[in-house]
């Protein structure tokens, strides 16, 4: 881009200045002998070209400037293109000086005495000019160029807020819309154009409770037109003061669908999927299908890994609910400290190590879904008069909020405890225990389930032989015999990793029991641990998960001792 011809307005703004004061004519070249500008008398008589050889070529050449006064005699002006038919009486030929480089030539024509006369008498004024006349023209460049930034950066982040999967809304300080992304027109059907009143887009009362917050926070979800957004408002501070607000806005149902999402990914669950034909199983199963349409809180009993789980996700499926979230918690895999706001979130900035956005908790997500509490034996006492109130209530208050947020998920809970012991014990309450237990489901110990051994150990042959591409035709007699005499502390579970392992290595076409075997003896070696030892391992597990979810950088590290308190120095002990 040429610098000069991108400035030549201001450039003749200066030249025509000049030559009101001075009479003088005036004009500017570019580093090429372009002519950019020139003051009236010399557009008259001049090309848009400089000549060649002239006093501005050398000017340009040499970055000297030179006076003539004698344009027909001046050894400078003999080898000009021009000079026969030159008509100028005397020339000042300036460079001009741009970031170390010459980028062109600013000549004063005199083309009469007076004008001659001028030039030579104000020689040295006209020749201290040069600096100035380069600072002017560099601010000139710098500003525009400032603009061109300030354009681009504009246009930037226009593009920017206008290809985002949020709504966004810029108000300035008395609330007026300085902007609205593409996504908010489109879902509010809002003109591009028609100013509106932020009041005429979000309820009144979301307002004010942004207001409440002074817009450092969230709302949610509010329902406008069809959809139910999450609002998230900042403010826009210029040198500690406040000049606007952002306000964004996320779709709460797609938050919902990408729960759905992943869930779907886990397959649908259907009684179906549930294996198994003994008294006990099939009892189970019965009772389960009939309380699944009555959406009352069901309490499921079992042993670890008798399939309390895969239980809970075929009654939400067979449930009115069944288009919505089912949402699983652990319980007793969550830490004491960050239970409430897993389970009811929080808003921003509650907590140290809190997300800086807030947080939508579970309870929330599956507000009109099915709530699976897993190893609801684990909750900490202080949360379960805060479960107890959310279910009684249907609503609960996110960690460091006060707003009331209504919820109704089914609850379905899971327990291998005896929680009516609990409670004898103090450690469990008992209104809790009635709220959950209305309908007790108990699924039975692999144990005591029979033939449901072989039809589930068939069942899991034929699924890995299929993951492991291997061609095995079943069991022998002695394998199942062996199957159906042991005690499986870890249940359904148990037997599902026997069988995989036993997929994985064996040679045979059909499963004996060496394999079998070899892995329940490996698992009772790991069972006689001391309690030190499998105190050491359980530990190591934790902090596995935890730096799973944080992970194994310096920060990673950090923030998981912080989460486990303990020290940096103990962590790293403990993960040798
Ligand atoms: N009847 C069944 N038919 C087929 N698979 C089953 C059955 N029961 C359980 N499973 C499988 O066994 C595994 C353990 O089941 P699940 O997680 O439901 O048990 P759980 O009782 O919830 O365990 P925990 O108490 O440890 O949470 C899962 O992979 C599940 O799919």
């Amino acid at each position: 881009m040429n610098l000069l011809k991108s400035i030549a307005p201001e450039l003749k703004h200066i030249i025509d200045a000049m030559y009101s004061v001075t009479n003088i004519d005036i004009t500017i070249v570019d580093e090429n002998l372009n002519r950019i500008v020139a003051t009236n008398n010399i557009n008259k008589v001049f090309r848009n070209k400089a000549p060649v050889n002239s006093v501005f070529h050398k000017s340009l050449m040499t970055g000297k400037q030179y006076l003539i006064t004698d344009t027909i005699n001046d050894p400078l002006c003999l080898n000009c293109f021009n000079k026969d038919s030159c008509n100028e009486l005397a020339e000042l030929c300036i460079p001009i000086h741009f970031n170390g480089k010459i980028i062109g030539v600013l000549g004063m024509c005199a083309f009469n005495e007076k004008a001659r006369d001028n030039i030579i008498n104000n020689k040295d004024s006209y020749i201290k000019f040069e600096n100035q006349l380069s600072n002017i023209i560099c601010t000139i460049l710098s500003e525009k160029r400032f603009g061109e930034l300030l354009e681009y950066r504009s246009t930037e982040l226009v593009t920017l807020i206008n290809s985002l999967n949020e709504g966004i809304i810029i108000l300035d300080n008395n609330m007026k819309i300085m902007t609205k992304n593409n996504y908010i027109n489109e879902r509010l059907d809002l003109d591009i154009n028609l100013i509106l009143d932020i009041e005429e887009i979000i309820p009144k009362k979301s307002l004010e409770e942004l207001d409440k917050k002074h817009f450092y926070g969230e709302v949610g979800p509010v329902k406008i037109g069809e959809y139910e957004f999450i609002i998230n408002s900042n403010i826009i501070k210029i040198g500690g003061s406040k000049q606007g607000i952002i306000l964004v806005f996320s779709d709460f149902n797609k938050m919902k669908e990408s729960v759905l999402k992943s869930d779907l990914n886990k397959h649908i669950t259907t009684f179906d999927n549930i294996i198994g034909e003994s008294e006990l199983l099939i009892n189970a199963k019965r009772q389960a299908i009939q309380v699944a349409e009555k959406d009352v809180s069901v309490l499921l009993i079992g042993e670890t890994g008798t399939g309390k789980e895969i239980f809970a996700r075929a009654i939400h499926t067979a449930s009115h609910r069944r288009e919505d979230v089912f949402m699983a918690i652990n319980c007793g895999a969550i830490p004491e400290n960050l239970i409430e706001s897993e389970l009811f979130g929080y808003e921003k900035g509650s907590f140290t190590g809190a997300n800086t956005t807030g947080k939508v908790g579970k309870f929330e997500i599956a507000k009109e879904g099915t709530l699976f509490l897993d190893e609801i034996g684990d909750l900490p006492y202080s949360m379960q008069v805060k479960i107890l109130r959310a279910l009684e209530e249907k609503e609960i208050t996110k960690v460091g909020g006060h707003k009331s947020i209504k919820v109704n998920p089914r609850v379905i809970s899971a327990t291998h405890r005896d929680l009516h012991k609990m409670v004898r014990e103090g450690c469990f309450r008992e209104d809790l225990l009635y709220r959950l237990n209305v309908v007790p489901i108990y699924i039975p110990p692999l144990r005591e389930r029979g033939y449901d051994i072989i039809m589930l150990s068939r069942y899991f042959l034929n699924h890995f032989s299929k993951i492991y591409k291997k061609d095995l035709l079943g069991f022998s007699a002695e394998c199942e015999k062996y199957l159906l005499g042991y005690s499986y502390p870890g249940n359904i579970r148990e037997l599902k990793n026997l069988i995989e392992y036993a997929t994985i290595f064996e040679e045979d076409s059909i499963v004996g029991v060496k394999n079998i075997r070899k892995k329940i003896d490996s698992k009772d070696k790991q069972d006689s641990k001391t309690l030190a030892e499998m105190t050491k391992i359980y530990e190591k597990t934790i902090i596995e998960n935890y730096l799973n979810r944080y992970g194994n950088s310096l920060e990673g590290k950090t923030e998981v001792a912080k989460q486990l308190g303990i020290s940096m120095a103990t962590l790293y002990r403990k993960i040798e």
